[in-house]
């Protein structure tokens, strides 16, 4: 049963109670700072599946925690139904198709099931205390790529959907980055998408700008290439759901639109997200899933329908941005820098591949 329990504004977007998963209520907000308790596995599939808990990183945590509660709830005598918890396992890899960070999540949670429960729960937990760590990382690496590639200041940036500590366990990754800089006193505004049909930038991304005192304005998805050709966009961050070998990148439903108004403004286009995002079996984006969602969700907002009663929907909840119209793709590990060397090898007349800043791998920190 999802329990609501009253907890401060500031409850980590996922916690482990001692019994149970604690998460923050993301349908609620910024009207209501509610926090749930899942106590089963059906609850972790619901709480994903309805976005309760949603952004990749965020779900691939609540899938691990929730193979926690399998294993606990699958223990009898001391023994461990481990069918039934992996059964339980691709019920929670399975509850949205597109972030790959949920199924890799899970595995590595089951991967520790026959050390029993407490192991499980170790490595969920583990995940958890990483996830400052690696968006950290990542965060610092895309400010320093930012920096570089945008010479005014303040800036004005544009972002899409929600990337922020909602969306991870802490820090975020695109949004992460808005707001380091806006720390900085770096930014003069961010232009926030209000990413229809759910609203997760004009509900989220603004609820956490705002406490973060980080100015910026809402605007409808549609106004971000007016926006581009009126000099009022200096950079585009977004985070992503799966990363396909050659670059190509799933995201948040309007996300390809922004990289090509940003590509016809020559306005840098940058990816935040964590190596978890990456699918490096995928060789390109053909091969990602898109999740279709309920066509209630575009015919109807806040329970008014907004169509006619009988009006059909087309609701894909992501889309796959080529490779080539990305500027920079920034883990905690690297800065992958497809465009460019898309654009050389063209030009070379081979066929194109990425390239990698390994920085980190070769010791030179961010
Ligand atoms: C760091 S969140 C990554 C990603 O997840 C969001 O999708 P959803 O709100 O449907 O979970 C969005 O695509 C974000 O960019």
């Amino acid at each position: 049963m999802n329990v609501p329990v009253d907890v401060p504004v500031e409850q980590p977007s996922l916690t482990w109670d001692g019994g149970g998963v604690l998460a923050v209520d993301q349908r609620a907000l910024p009207g209501e700072t509610r926090v749930l308790r899942l106590e089963t596995v059906d609850d972790v599939v619901e709480a994903i599946r309805s976005l309760a808990i949603r952004g990749a990183p965020a779900i691939g945590l609540a899938g691990a925690l929730g193979v926690a509660l399998s294993a606990y709830r699958h223990r009898l005598d001391g023994v461990v139904d481990e069918a039934a918890v992996r059964a339980d396992a691709a019920r929670l890899s399975s509850a949205r198709p597109t972030a790959v960070n949920l199924a890799w999540a899970v595995k590595r949670a089951i991967g520790r099931l026959a050390a029993g429960p407490d192991a499980v729960l170790a490595e969920a937990t583990a995940m958890l205390d990483e996830d400052a760590a690696v968006n950290g990382a990542a965060v610092a690496r895309a400010c320093e790529l930012v920096l570089s590639r945008v010479p005014r200041r303040p800036m004005r940036l544009l972002t899409h959907c929600n990337t922020g500590r909602l969306a991870t366990a802490a820090v975020g990754t695109a949004l992460g980055v808005i707001i380091e800089l806006g720390r900085r006193g770096l930014v003069h505004e961010v232009l926030v998408d209000e990413t229809r049909p759910l609203l997760q930038g004009a509900r989220l991304t603004a609820w956490e700008l705002g406490q973060a005192s980080v100015p910026y304005r809402v605007c409808v998805d549609s106004a971000a290439p007016a926006a581009m050709a009126q000099g009022l966009v200096d950079c585009v961050l977004v985070g992503a759901d799966r990363i396909a070998a050659n670059g190509d990148v799933a995201n948040k439903i309007g996300t390809y639109g922004l990289a090509i108004a940003a590509a016809r403004h020559g306005i840098p286009f940058v990816v935040v997200a964590p190596e978890s995002t990456w699918d490096r079996a995928l060789a390109d984006g053909s091969g990602i899933v898109i999740e279709e969602r309920d066509p209630a969700e575009v015919t109807a907002f806040a329970g008014v329908v907004t169509t006619p009663a009988d009006a059909g929907a087309y609701n894909p909840a992501f889309d796959v941005t080529p490779a080539d119209l990305i500027t920079a793709i920034v883990s905690e590990d690297q800065v992958f820098l497809p465009a460019a060397v898309q654009a050389v090898q063209v030009a070379q007349g081979s066929p194109p591949q990425a390239a990698t800043d390994r920085g980190a791998r070769s010791g030179v920190t961010a």
